[in-house]
């Protein structure tokens, strides 16, 4: 066979973890380490499709809200409930801060987990805390059972590893459920863009561990980074014999640090016409805050040796580290500061 380019879109596979077994934690870390993205089978028990559908209705409700009423929960405000909780604006953001002139043309809510109830809502949010809390639970109980196949496949002695390290009830961490909604852009009577595609999210890496991402049928947009350049990632990528779309789940920058660059925190964004508007819901599942990101103990990282230094570096760079040199020891909460400062100059 020719070769193609190197990770096509369709190789980013669809797993189904209902069985976890060895050879299921291989395939996880395989499409961790080779895309830093991959695809879990929604097996409509996990996260139930009904609560997806609920979820963006609500966002839906509350993003067309007075701009007033939104207004009074801006993001860090105190009456959001503090850092990195409550409403982004428009351009509110810059993802690529060194790539773009304006912030990204899109707006955000983004949710603290419970602690032990969850922070001050606006309506629609603050009549469905129950909702709210059930799927942000759900969310983290998929991401729990992913860490702890990355654990089986890594050969971590401690095979909870990764999993103790993400539970909530052991302390305060950076895990925020973040509402996305990219606007129409476009002007009444400037048919001429059209067709024009734009920049909705620029192109970044996501600063936690894990990522779980929902999106609509018909709202791609997605798009991730790769040597043969950017590739879309479709939001069902077997269409005809899947009922629910698959969640997908990325890889976030402390994964990558902690497994010595083998798992990929891959470059993505988020580009479409202006035409439509797109919603999307992001979990990003961070570890505890004072958790180290040194090397995990694992045979496993032992054996793929250097071939992650790379990808390391390259994270490094993209984060401005390099000066600091190679063995500094980066805490959750010391990392998660540093890219809050450069999204939003706090
Ligand atoms: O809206 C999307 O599809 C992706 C958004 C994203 O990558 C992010 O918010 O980190
Ligand atoms: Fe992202």
């Amino acid at each position: 066979m020719p070769h193609h380019s190197p990770h096509p879109p369709s190789t980013i596979p669809v797993i189904d973890i209902s069985q976890p077994s060895h050879h299921v934690a291989r395939h996880v870390l395989d499409a961790a380490s080779t895309h830093g993205f991959l695809y879990i089978k929604n097996d409509g028990v996990t996260i139930p499709p009904d609560d997806i559908a609920a979820m963006f209705k609500l966002s839906n409700d509350f993003f067309h809200a007075p701009k007033e009423q939104k207004a009074e929960y801006a993001i860090h405000s105190a009456k959001a409930g503090g850092t990195n909780r409550g409403w982004v604006s428009m351009q509110g953001e810059a993802l690529d801060p060194a790539g773009q002139k304006q912030g990204d043309p899109k707006e955000a809510f983004n949710i603290a987990p419970p602690q032990p109830t969850l922070q001050p809502l606006p309506a629609p949010f603050s009549s469905n805390t129950a909702l709210i809390t059930r799927f942000q639970t759900s969310c983290h109980a998929l991401c729990t059972r992913i860490l702890s196949l990355l654990g089986t496949a890594l050969q971590v002695p401690d095979q909870q590893y990764f999993s103790t390290r993400h539970d909530h009830s052991h302390g305060h961490s950076g895990t925020i459920l973040r509402m996305l909604y990219y606007p129409k852009t476009l002007m009444p009577g400037n048919e001429a863009s059209e067709g024009a595609t734009s920049i909705r999210a620029g192109a970044h890496s996501d600063y936690g561990s894990l990522t779980l991402l929902f999106r609509l049928p018909g709202q791609a947009g997605l798009e991730l980074q790769t040597s043969a350049g950017w590739i879309p990632v479709p939001v069902n990528p077997n269409e005809e014999d899947m009922v629910e779309p698959p969640i997908l789940v990325n890889i976030g920058d402390l994964l990558c640090y902690w497994t010595n660059g083998m798992l990929k925190s891959t470059v993505h964004r988020v580009t479409f016409s202006g035409g439509e508007e797109r919603y999307s819901m992001a979990y990003f599942c961070h570890p505890l805050d004072d958790v180290e990101l040194t090397a995990v103990p694992s045979r496993t990282i032992d054996e793929f040796g250097e071939k992650g230094k790379e990808e390391l570096m390259s994270q490094k760079r993209r984060l401005g580290l390099s000066e600091h040199g190679s063995d500094e020891v980066i805490t959750a909460k010391g990392h998660l500061d540093r890219r809050l400062k450069l999204t939003y100059g706090i």
